[in-house]
C-alpha cells in the first residue's frame, strides 16, 4: 500500500464518483512521491490530506428564464481550493459536461499551474452544465446574470477573482461583471477576461494559446528543434486553439489540422485562420463548414473516427497541441501520435492526455508539455490583469506580452530544473509538478494549521 494509493481510496469514500478528480490527483501525487520521500516534513504537516481537500466549495441553483418565459435550472459551482499563494483564481466553464467532478480536477489543476507562474495567486474553478449551444443572446446574458446573483457574495478582488473557461468568454465575462457591478455598486476587478474598453487586459485573449507556443518554443529549442516550418495538429477550434494556430504560423510553423466537437479539418497546405475565425469567433458555426471556402480540406465527422480515439491525433506531423479538452488523447492516439514521428506534444488544454497515454508519451521520451505548465499563460496574463486594475494602469499590447513571454520562460525552467534535480531529465510532468507543489507546501506550512 502506497501514499498515493492510500490517499486515492481515501478520496473515492469521502468524494465518490468524481474519476477525472482522482486521476488528477494520482498524477500529481505519482510525481512528487521522490520529493515527499526527501523532505518528511511535508507528511508531518498533512500538506497532502490539506491539499486534496478545497478549502471551500459553493453548490447553487441557478434559475433563469428562456426565451419562451418558460424555467430552466441549472446547477452552479465555485470550488475555492486553496489560497495559499493569494487569491483563488480560475475560470468558469460553461458546458452541459460539468459536474462535480469536473470543477474539483480542473480547481485542483490550477493550485498548481498558479504556483508556477510565480505570481500571488491560489488556485480555484467554478462553472455550470449550463449548455450555451443553441441559446440566444438573450438566454445567455439571463444565466449570466442569474449565475452572478449568487456567485458576487463570494467573491472579490482579494478574495476569489474568476475568468473565462470552455463556454465563457469576453461576452459572458462582461454579462457576469454587469450583474456583479450592479449588485454591489462597485467596479471592482473582480472578474479577468474582461473586455478591454473597461478594464480587461491587453493580451489576455491570445495568452494561453500564445503562452502554449512561447513553452513549445523553449522546450524543443533545448533540443535543437526550430517550430518553423514544422507540421502541427491543434485540436478544437475555441479560444486556446485558435490563438495556438495564430502564433504557430507567425512563427512560421504550419497548422495542418483542428477540430470541435463535431468533426475534424484536415488542411494539408495549412488551415486558413481567418475561415477558422469566422465561423468560431464571430459566429456559431460547425466546423464543417470550413469547407464551403476550401474545397480541397478533407472534414471527418465525429461518428467515423476511429473507436478508440479522436481523428485529429491520426495523422502525421511534427507537433501536436491538445486544446479542446480534458481526455481527448487516448492511449491509442498517443501511439499513433508517437508511430508516425511526432516530436512534441503540448498541452493547451487542461488535462487533455488520459493517464495511459501520458504514459505512453514519457516512455517514448517525445518532448511532452503538461499543461498546469504549457497552459498557464492564460492564468499569468489574467493575473497582469489584476495588477493593471489595482494600480490603475493600463499596459500596451507590447508590455503584456513581453511579461508572458518571461513567464512562460520561467516555467519552462522552473520544470525543467526541478525534473534534473530529482533524476528525471526531460520528464516535465514530474518536473511541473515538484515545482509547483513545493512552492504551495511551503506557504502552507509557514501560514500554518488552516
Ligand atoms: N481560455 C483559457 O484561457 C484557458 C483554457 N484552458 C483550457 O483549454 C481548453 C479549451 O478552452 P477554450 O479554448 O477556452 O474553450 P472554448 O469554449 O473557446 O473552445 C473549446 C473548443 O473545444 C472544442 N471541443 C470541445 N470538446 C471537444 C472534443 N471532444 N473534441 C474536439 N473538440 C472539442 C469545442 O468545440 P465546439 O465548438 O463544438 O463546442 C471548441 O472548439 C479547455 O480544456 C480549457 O480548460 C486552459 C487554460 C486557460
Ligand atoms: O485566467 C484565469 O484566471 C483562469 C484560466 C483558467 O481557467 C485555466 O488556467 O485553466
Amino acid at each position: 500500500m502506497t501514499y498515493m494509493h492510500d490517499t486515492i481510496e481515501q478520496l473515492k469514500q469521502t468524494s465518490p464518483a468524481q474519476s477525472e478528480f482522482y486521476q488528477a490527483v494520482e498524477e500529481v501525487l505519482e510525481s512528487i512521491e521522490p520529493l515527499l520521500e526527501s523532505n518528511p516534513r511535508y507528511r508531518e504537516h498533512a500538506i497532502i490530506e490539506r491539499l486534496v481537500e478545497p478549502e471551500r466549495q459553493i453548490m447553487f441553483r441557478v434559475p433563469w428564464l428562456d426565451d419562451n418565459g418558460k424555467i430552466q435550472v441549472n446547477k452552479g459551482y465555485r470550488i475555492e481550493f486553496n489560497s495559499a499563494l493569494g487569491p483563488y483564481k480560475g475560470g468558469l466553464r460553461f458546458h452541459k459536461s460539468v459536474n462535480g467532478s469536473i470543477v474539483k480536477f480542473l480547481g485542483f489543476e490550477q493550485i498548481f499551474k498558479n504556483a508556477l507562474t510565480g505570481l500571488s495567486i491560489g488556485g480555484g474553478k467554478g462553472g455550470s452544465n449550463f449548455d450555451p449551444k443553441g441559446k440566444s443572446q438573450q438566454e445567455i446574458m439571463r444565466f449570466c446574470q442569474s449565475f452572478m446573483t449568487e456567485l458576487y457574495r463570494h467573491i472579490g478582488p482579494t478574495t476569489d477573482v474568476p475568468a473565462g473557461d470552455i463556454g465563457v468568454g469576453t461576452r459572458e465575462i462582461g454579462y457576469l461583471f454587469g450583474q456583479y457591478k450592479r449588485i454591489v455598486n462597485r467596479f471592482d476587478g473582480v472578474l479577468t477576461g474582461k473586455g478591454s474598453l473597461w478594464g480587461g487586459s491587453e493580451v489576455r485573449t491570445q495568452a494561453t494559446g500564445y503562452g502554449a507556443v512561447y513553452f513549445a518554443k523553449y522546450m524543443m529549442e533545448d533540443r535543437d528543434f526550430e517550430i518553423k516550418g514544422k507540421r502541427c495538429l491543434v485540436s478544437g477550434s475555441g479560444n486556446v486553439a485558435i490563438y495556438t494556430m495564430e502564433k504557430l504560423i507567425e512563427l512560421g510553423a504550419i497548422p495542418v489540422a483542428c477540430s470541435d466537437s463535431s468533426g475534424t479539418i484536415y488542411h494539408k497546405d495549412g488551415i486558413d485562420l481567418d475561415t477558422v475565425k469566422e465561423l468560431k469567433e464571430a459566429g456559431s458555426e460547425r466546423l464543417e463548414k470550413y469547407l464551403e471556402k476550401h474545397s480541397k480540406a478533407e472534414y471527418t465527422p465525429r461518428d467515423d473516427y476511429p473507436d478508440n480515439g479522436e481523428k485529429i491525433w491520426r495523422y502525421a506531423a511534427d507537433l501536436a497541441f491538445p486544446c479542446a479538452t480534458q481526455n481527448e488523447v487516448s492511449k491509442e492516439d498517443a501511439e499513433a501520435l508517437v508511430e508516425n514521428g511526432c516530436k512534441g506534444v503540448v498541452e493547451g488544454a487542461n488535462m487533455p492526455c488520459t493517464a495511459a497515454a501520458a504514459d505512453i508519451l514519457l516512455e517514448s521520451r517525445i518532448a511532452y508539455a503538461p499543461g498546469k505548465a504549457s497552459n498557464a499563460g492564460g492564468v499569468a496574463t489574467s493575473q497582469l490583469e489584476m495588477a493593471q486594475n489595482a494600480s490603475m494602469q493600463r499596459w500596451t499590447f507590447e508590455e503584456v506580452d513581453e511579461k508572458l513571454k518571461t513567464i512562460m520562460c520561467h516555467i519552462y525552467q522552473a520544470s525543467r530544473d526541478a525534473a534534473e534535480e530529482f533524476g528525471e531529465k526531460n520528464n516535465l510532468v514530474v518536473g511541473a509538478n515538484i515545482a509547483g507543489f513545493r512552492r504551495v507546501a511551503d506557504a502552507m506550512i509557514q501560514q500554518g494549521v488552516v
